[in-house]
């Protein structure tokens, strides 16, 4: 009899192939083989060897293994498996995910090295009008250590230029140069503060990577230096040839949290995240896979990568919606940290200073150990928060009279302010005065966005684009005009209110080039006086010492959203971005403008205790039967027309309904229609997790076998994110 393999392949099918394993040649579950699929070769990975061949097919033999070692070893197999379980999402799409794009098309795991360049003799013989090649050999003549040929194609030149100079004879290969290694630079060990008392009392209570599994919320106050504790933490406690794992939701913004790190370990600093391109990527994920000792700082799906030696996991601002994947293999790599933890028998801290109330809740639970931060670092105090109320107040581009002085007296303290508006672009809607009409998105229920630098009108849903008009479009009217705040707009009035001060935006439209945060962010450590004004990224992780002031131009939105996260959505960011403000020696003041300032949950913003509005929106949450007191999942179908997206879930109530599982719905998404696709969604709310799980395989089996209407696409997303 011969041996048989299960094998899973990188496509979105509920279903694994059987193949033969050829005399001689052994597998392990894990391990990318190239087997014959179709008219074509495929690349697999094995789930199972051994396995009882189905009777009566003929089986295909697999063509050979593409390494003797399983790409995913065991205990990241085992991550995967249990996620694709969990998560409802087909395991060989889950799989391949942990793989680099390079290993899931195919190619040898194996690291393509990059030649180094470097320029010699004079540069007199480039021809007068390859002013292409001089400009490169110029450059490459500046970096006498040699440069790697990506940072050279990255930098606009191109392999014709480099063959050209090397048969020139004007450049030459060279060996590269070795990484400086910080770790030894003792002007950098001189810099590195010693812990606060509070800081030393909250990184005792933490276990060591000796202790076997154990998960730490740390409840840090914004500023409480969170960051620190993670750094002496793995100082002290990882050994020379662990690894270490650091989530953390976006690096691109956040460029001075990789730069801490890289002071405090060098080279052993690796990171992974989505700017990288293939061959970085492959790079970094073999010295994963290889075991060697990196501390990996990463997004979530650097929770996914195959570690061998994992001794620390350590999840930065856990509460951010960014570690929840939004679409295909819908994973949230915070939990998955945790379970990873779990599965390696290692420590899991999860840090944030408005923590997750699912987190808070596994605290209450005694599931993960509190530990608390409750005062800044250095002489930092808490900033002072306060509502500003604008009910029939006249605004200037958002901004009340109040408020404008305010940045006005610090900014004459030679200290800066931060502005923040929810919204880019210049407005959200333009509309006519004359007769109503406002443009709408023609793929989606939604308004377009004016972009008045761009002079063109957005949709933030679907990337749709037209040129923006003077006059309104149905009826020629000159009154047409831009409604409500976006950045621009508070931008240009700050500009006009303080003509001698730099004013900076931050949102996606500012930041889109390459290095242009960077760019933003050395402007304003340099402590001059200036105005930031921007959206949710300024609220993330940044350390801006003399920003004294924050504005909060409009905290309304989420107030009377129907989504059962919004208040806790609301009361993190105006926590996280307050947080911004007073980090230094100066006190930080926070103005929070409202037309809603007896609200209850904006007052208790303002006594800035995050764990009593937890336990208050817990409240709510059981009150209501919502997670962390009920699993929710929720199906959702994107169709070309309305009935047809109803009519799928329409068939999947009943098969929830009899085992006594809650259903709400189906009904049209908040967007009812997006990009032309007519979404609606069915939300399934169960006490017992284990009792959903196995429903939905039931209702996927279901669905796999039934012939859907054409046109309709059918997907799960297990503890949502969002529900509108
Ligand atoms: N023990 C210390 N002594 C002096 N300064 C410190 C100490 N610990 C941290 N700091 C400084 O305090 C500031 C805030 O620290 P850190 O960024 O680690 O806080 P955090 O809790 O991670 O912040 P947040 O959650 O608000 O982003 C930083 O400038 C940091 O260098
Ligand atoms: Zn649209």
């Amino acid at each position: 009899m011969p041996l048989i393999a299960r094998i899973a392949l990188n496509r979105p099918l509920r279903r694994l192939f059987d193949y033969i394993i050829p005399e001689g040649l052994e597998l392990t579950p894990g391990q990318r083989v190239r087997i014959p699929f179709g008219r074509q070769q495929a690349t697999g990975l094995v789930v199972q060897v051994g396995v009882e061949p189905p009777p009566g097919i003929t089986l295909k033999v697999v063509a050979g293994a593409m390494e003797n070692w399983p790409a995913l070893p065991a205990e990241t197999f085992k991550l995967l498996s249990w996620a694709s379980d969990y998560y409802q999402h087909p395991l060989g799409e889950c799989l391949f995910t942990a793989l680099p794009p390079a290993l899931r098309r195919g190619r040898i795991a194996e690291e393509k090295k990059d030649q180094w360049w470097r320029a010699i003799d004079s540069g007199s013989t480039i021809p007068a009008n390859a002013h292409k090649q001089k400009a490169l050999w110029d450059w490459l003549n500046q970096r006498s250590n040699g440069t790697p040929t990506t940072d050279i194609l990255r930098a606009g030149f191109n392999r014709a230029q480099l063959k050209a100079l090397q048969e020139k004879q004007l450049i030459e290969v060279v060996s590269p140069a070795r990484p400086a290694d910080f770790n030894e630079a003792p002007e950098l060990l001189a810099r590195r503060p010693r812990l606060s008392e509070a800081q030393t009392s909250a990184a005792e209570q933490l276990a060591t990577p000796d202790e076997g599994f154990s998960a730490f919320l740390l409840y840090g106050i914004t500023g409480s230096g969170k960051t620190e504790i993670y750094l002496h933490y793995l100082k002290e406690h990882l050994g020379n040839q662990d690894q270490a794992l650091v989530l953390v939701p976006e690096i691109n913004l956040t460029p001075q949290t990789v730069a801490r790190f890289q002071h405090y370990f060098g080279a052993r600093i690796v990171v992974w995240h989505s700017a990288l391109n293939d061959s970085e990527r492959l790079t970094t994920w073999l010295k994963v896979r290889n075991g060697e000792p990196v501390i990996l700082v990463g997004t979530r799906s650097a929770a996914l990568l195959p570690f061998t030696n994992l001794r620390t996991i350590i999840v930065d601002e856990e509460h951010d919606s960014s570690y929840k994947q939004g679409e295909g293999f819908r994973y949230s790599g915070r939990d998955l940290a945790v379970y990873r933890a779990h599965l390696n028998k290692c420590p899991v801290i999860l840090g944030s200073a408005t923590p997750s109330l699912e987190s808070v809740h596994n605290a209450k639970q005694a599931k993960y150990h509190l530990v608390k931060l409750e005062e800044r670092a250095g002489n930092a105090a808490p900033p002072v928060i306060s509502l500003l109320d604008i009910r029939s107040r006249p605004l200037e581009g958002g901004l009340s009279r109040p408020a404008l002085n305010a940045i006005e007296q610090i900014l004459a303290k030679g200290e800066q302010a931060l502005v923040f508006v929810n919204r880019r672009g210049f407005a959200p809607v333009m509309m006519c005065f004359d007769c109503g009409h406002m443009v709408e998105c023609p793929r989606c229920d939604t308004r377009l966005t004016y972009h008045r630098r761009d002079r063109a009108m957005r949709c933030h849903h679907c990337d749709y684009q037209t040129a923006a008009t003077e006059q309104c479009p149905k009826c020629k009217s000159e009154a047409f005009k831009p409604v409500g705040q976006g950045t621009e707009r508070t931008e240009d009035i700050l500009a006009t209110a303080f003509p001698d001060t730099p004013v900076v935006r931050v949102d996606r439209d500012s930041t889109q080039r390459k290095g242009s945060i960077q760019g933003i962010l050395n402007q304003v450590n340099t402590g001059k006086p200036c105005v930031l004004v921007g959206t949710q990224m300024l609220a993330k992780g940044h350390d801006f010492p003399n920003v004294t002031l924050v504005v909060v131009v409009n905290a309304d939105g989420g107030l009377f959203s129907v989504d059962f996260r919004a208040p806790e959505q609301l009361i993190q960011t105006l926590l996280q971005v307050s947080g911004r403000a007073g980090r230094g020696t100066k006190p930080g003041k926070v103005l929070v403008q409202t037309c809603h300032s007896d609200h209850p949950l904006l007052k208790t913003l303002c006594e800035g205790h995050y764990l009593d509005i937890a336990d208050q929106l817990l409240k709510e949450r059981e009150e209501g039967q919502f997670p962390p007191f009920r699993a929710m999942a929720i199906f959702r179908t994107e169709g070309d027309t309305m009935e047809k997206s109803l009519q799928v879930l329409d068939t999947i109530k009943p098969l929830a309904n009899t085992t006594g599982i809650e259903t709400w719905g189906p009904l049209p998404a908040m967007i009812a229609r997006r990009a032309d696709k007519h979404r609606a969604q069915l939300i399934l709310n169960a006490r017992n997790r284990k009792k959903l799980n196995s429903l939905l395989t039931g209702i996927c089996q279901e669905l796999d076998q039934r012939k859907l209407p054409a046109g309709v696409k059918w997907m799960i997303d297990v503890d949502p994110q969002e529900t509108g």
